[in-house]
């Protein structure tokens, strides 16, 4: 003996329901057949509705009644040849008007009991299953439909009512041993009646548990659920981008995920089947080949520890506080009492050893009923002032990770709550019971899609992580830069297992956002078609989106965009920045930005800040961490000036030389910048912050060689003076050149001073060969005090800086 049981969306009309009699008659070749059903799907809804309606004297009841009047006859014309139809619509039709007249009671009297509800909405399921039962003898299949409320007894707990097995088990039993011919049986699921024959329901979803009830009453061998979904899935589709299918699942487990909001079965089900060891299979109707979740006692084990992550959403916490709580019995029964007394079901417990509080999650509608219960309950401590009136926090949900393989499995509540924590998920309440079968965590309600992500990539994706980039400025770095993830695309996603989608990009013009990702093909035009860029919206557009490992990357030189960092920070968005601003800025705010970083678990990266793409802040902070000391740095840190002073030779304008550097890229924006040496100085600043000096742009020397009369106007002009003051460029050259010497524009920082200057090097000297646009930093420490530690190599050009900018973002992300 076997059980199926069809879902509303599997019977939902004609079409569906012949693929449903295909399934059903190829279970029939195998074994005697229970089937089960559920209402057409939007059935039950509508009845409720109707009924609703008619309760408060909103005539349109009517109507919604003819609708699923309609909806069945349409069915049934559809099914059945015509010659079949007519007794089968006469039927459809009589059970109709006895909903009207029904609906019409409640109508004039103004009054839905939930006895009455039960009764309207048990016309779904006979409905459906009669006409199902009608649909196969058409095809030839001989079959018994039975009223389950001849069956099943329960209580009179009208809505939800509790089974008597004893006399539910007896009457099955009883009844298909009455019928030992008949192969196929068909049973309207949900409905069940009291011991006066009244119609009761045993909760929403409740045909899943009519067709457990059955299995275990005849110790089917299988129970097959037949729904929408392929299976239970280890997170929420709609929540989670790559869910994966559950293959097996245990009760328990299965129990934990459906009371945990996974809708793919009624919580109830299990329970009966589970006494009798009866498999429980959830396939698809729509794809039947798929091999679907199999819940049973034995599981193999995923690979994970944990098998399926769930939430429930709209939770309130209730706080009950006071130090009149503490050592005295009887004060979480009274709590519980007062609770229960308002049919309030409580979802979490948790209570800190301290026992000055205890804090409940329940359903957010029951909040203000159960404050009135529960202040009512301590009114004589809350006016002693020995205990607080309840406190109640709404707008939250609950996150639970459910798996049987917790058990005694250290770290995985250090991985949850780690991974919560570094992607900015503050967790307000905590559960886990000592089953180890579930650790739940209350969190606002917007962070649940977040976190259930986080969950999901830490437990199921190990090996596959997906970084969400906003990126700022899409200019000669910022352009390369995306043109390097592009091209680097397959490699993260085959080698490292990391997907990185820019879900916003922008410029000073325009901003776009894509939550699936910007396709990087066609990014410009997306990007022109975006919409008129506003740096509010473009921050308030990152942060509101909440998501996982977020990345902001700024590719400007904008000072509004730098001052963004710290909201950005403290929304545990990690910062990439190539643009010096924030860095270079007052010290107070260079410190603050880290402080947050550190505080908000989210990096904040500027590698780029100095050398471009050299690892130069890398290696600083590797000395210092590991208890070195910097004593003094030499180097020359402008690409732009190593790169003008080497091609430079009083041949070809000084100018025509500037503007090559500005051409091949290795300029800030406003070139003068570099000119004027400032550029150096933020860089050596910004080393000797990182030495650990709190240095601001003041306390920096700078020997500048331009003539003021260069730094006057626009850049237009700047390139026009220093044309007029080539013949100052070329002494500069000559005077170096006459000693054999080269022009180098050095930074220095020295015993907590830091300064910067044209210098005339020698080829002894360590910076002299230094060709093209690179960049060299000397670190004298305690541990290199005479042969210095080097790096150098290109430090300027939009191809090496924005790969300094694409290793900052996967370093903010494993980091
Ligand atoms: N070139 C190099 O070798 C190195 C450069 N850097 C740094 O890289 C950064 C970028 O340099 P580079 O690419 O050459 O500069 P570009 O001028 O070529 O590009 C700057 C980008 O920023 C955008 N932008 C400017 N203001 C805003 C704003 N308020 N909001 C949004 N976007 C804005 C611009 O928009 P639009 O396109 O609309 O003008 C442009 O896309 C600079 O901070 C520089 O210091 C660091 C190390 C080395
Ligand atoms: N303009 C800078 C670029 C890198 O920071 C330079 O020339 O070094």
């Amino acid at each position: 003996m076997q059980v199926l049981k069809f879902g509303g969306s599997s019977v939902a009309n004609a079409e569906n329901i012949n693929k449903v009699i295909a399934l059903v008659k190829q279970a029939l070749a195998k074994d005697k057949t229970i089937l089960v059903v559920s209402a057409l799907g939007g059935i039950t809804d509508k009845l409720i509705q109707a009924a609703q309606s008619a309760a408060t004297g909103d005539e349109s009841y009517k109507e919604k009644l003819q609708e699923i009047e309609n909806r069945h006859i349409e069915t049934v014309r559809a099914l059945l040849p015509l010659t079949g139809q007519s007794s089968v619509l006469s039927a459809v039709k009589t059970r109709c008007n006895e909903i009207e007249d029904i609906c019409s009671g409640v109508f004039l009297l103004g009054e839905l009991s939930a006895r009455t509800q039960d009764k309207i909405v048990s016309y779904g399921e006979l409905l459906s299953s009669f006409i199902i039962a009608a649909r196969f003898e058409s095809a030839g299949i001989a079959n018994a439909w039975k009223d389950s409320r001849e069956l099943i007894r329960t209580d009179s707990r009208f809505g939800h009512a509790a089974v008597d097995f004893v006399t539910t088990n007896a009457r099955i039993l009883g009844y298909i041993l009455e019928n030992p011919a008949v192969n196929l049986f068909i049973l309207p699921g949900f409905i069940a009646s009291d011991s006066h024959n009244v119609t009761t329901t045993l909760g929403r979803g409740g045909s899943d548990y009519t067709a457990a009830i059955v299995a275990a009453a005849l110790d089917g061998h299988t129970l097959e659920i037949w729904t929408d979904v392929s299976g239970m899935m280890t997170a929420d589709p709609r929540l989670v981008s790559n869910p994966r299918l559950i293959p097996n699942i245990s009760y328990q487990e299965a129990m934990e995920l459906s009371h945990f909001g996974a809708k793919v079965i009624y919580p109830p089900t299990i329970q009966p089947v589970m006494r009798k060891g009866i498999p429980v299979w959830i396939k698809n109707t729509f794809a039947p080949a798929d091999p679907g979740t199999v819940i049973e006692f034995e599981t193999t084990n995923n690979g994970s520890s944990i098998r399926g992550i769930s939430s429930i959403a709209k939770v309130a916490l209730l706080s009950l506080e006071g130090s009149g709580m503490v050592g005295i019995p009887g004060f979480s029964k009274r709590l519980f009492e007062a609770l229960s007394g308002q049919q309030i079901n409580v979802i979490l417990i948790t209570q800190g050893s301290s026992e000055h509080s205890i804090c409940v999650g329940v359903d957010e509608n029951s909040a203000s009923a159960a404050k009135q219960a529960v202040d009512n309950a301590f009114d004589y401590e809350i006016n002693t002032g020995i205990v607080e009136p309840l406190i109640i926090e709404t707008g939250l949900a609950i996150i639970a990770l459910v798996g049987d393989h917790m058990k005694s499995h250290p770290g995985v509540s250090g991985k949850m709550f780690g991974a919560l924590g570094r992607n900015g998920v503050n967790v307000r309440a905590i559960a886990q019971g000592s089953s180890e079968r579930n650790i739940s965590a209350v969190v606002a309600a917007d962070d649940v899609r977040k976190a259930i992500n986080v969950l999901h990539e830490e437990f199921f994706e190990t090996s596959y992580k997906q970084i969400n980039l906003f990126i700022t400025g899409t200019g000669n770095v910022g352009h390369r830069l995306i043109a390097q993830l592009l091209q680097q695309r397959s490699y993260l996603q085959e080698h490292l297992r990391i997907q990185i989608r820019i879900i916003g990009l922008a410029n000073s013009r325009k901003m776009v956002f894509n939550n699936e990702g910007i396709s990087l093909d066609n990014w410009q035009h997306h990007l022109d078609n975006g919409q008129p860029m506003q740096l509010d919206e473009w921050i308030a557009g990152i942060t509101s989106r909440n998501l996982r490992n977020t990345v902001f990357a700024d590719v400007t030189a904008n000072a509004d965009v730098a001052s963004r960092y710290a909201a950005l920070l403290q929304k545990s968005i990690s910062v990439v920045a190539c643009n010096k601003i924030a860095c270079s800025s007052i010290y107070g705010n260079y410190r603050l930005l880290k402080d947050l970083a550190r505080e908000f678990n989210a990096p904040f990266l500027f590698e780029t800040n100095v050398g471009a793409g050299l690892p130069v802040i890398g290696t600083l902070n590797d000395l210092l961490r590991s208890g070195d000391k910097v004593r003094r740095i030499q180097a020359v840190l402008s690409g732009t000036l190593n790169f003008v002073f080497n091609n430079y030779n009083g041949q070809r304008p000084f100018s025509d030389v500037v503007r090559q550097a500005q051409e091949e890229g290795y300029t800030e924006p406003d070139p003068r910048l570099d000119l004027s040496g400032t550029d150096v100085m933020r860089k050596i600043m910004i080393l000797a912050r990182e030495s650990g000096e709190k240095t601001e742009m003041e306390d920096i020397g700078n020997r500048s060689f331009m003539p003021a009369s260069c730094m006057q106007g626009s850049v237009a002009d700047f390139y026009a003076a220093m044309t007029k003051e080539e013949a100052h460029f070329k002494q500069l050259y000559q005077a170096a050149a006459s000693e054999g010497k080269k022009l180098k524009f050095v930074a220095s920082y020295d015993n907590g001073k830091a300064s910067v200057g044209l210098e005339h090097i020698g080829p002894e000297h360590d910076l002299y060969h230094l060709y093209g646009k690179d960049n060299v930093v000397l670190f004298y420490t305690d541990r290199y005090p005479e042969q210095p530690l080097v790096v150098k190599g290109a430090g300027a050009g939009a191809d090496v800086t924005a790969s300094g900018v694409f290793a900052d973002i996967l370093r903010a992300i494993n980091s």
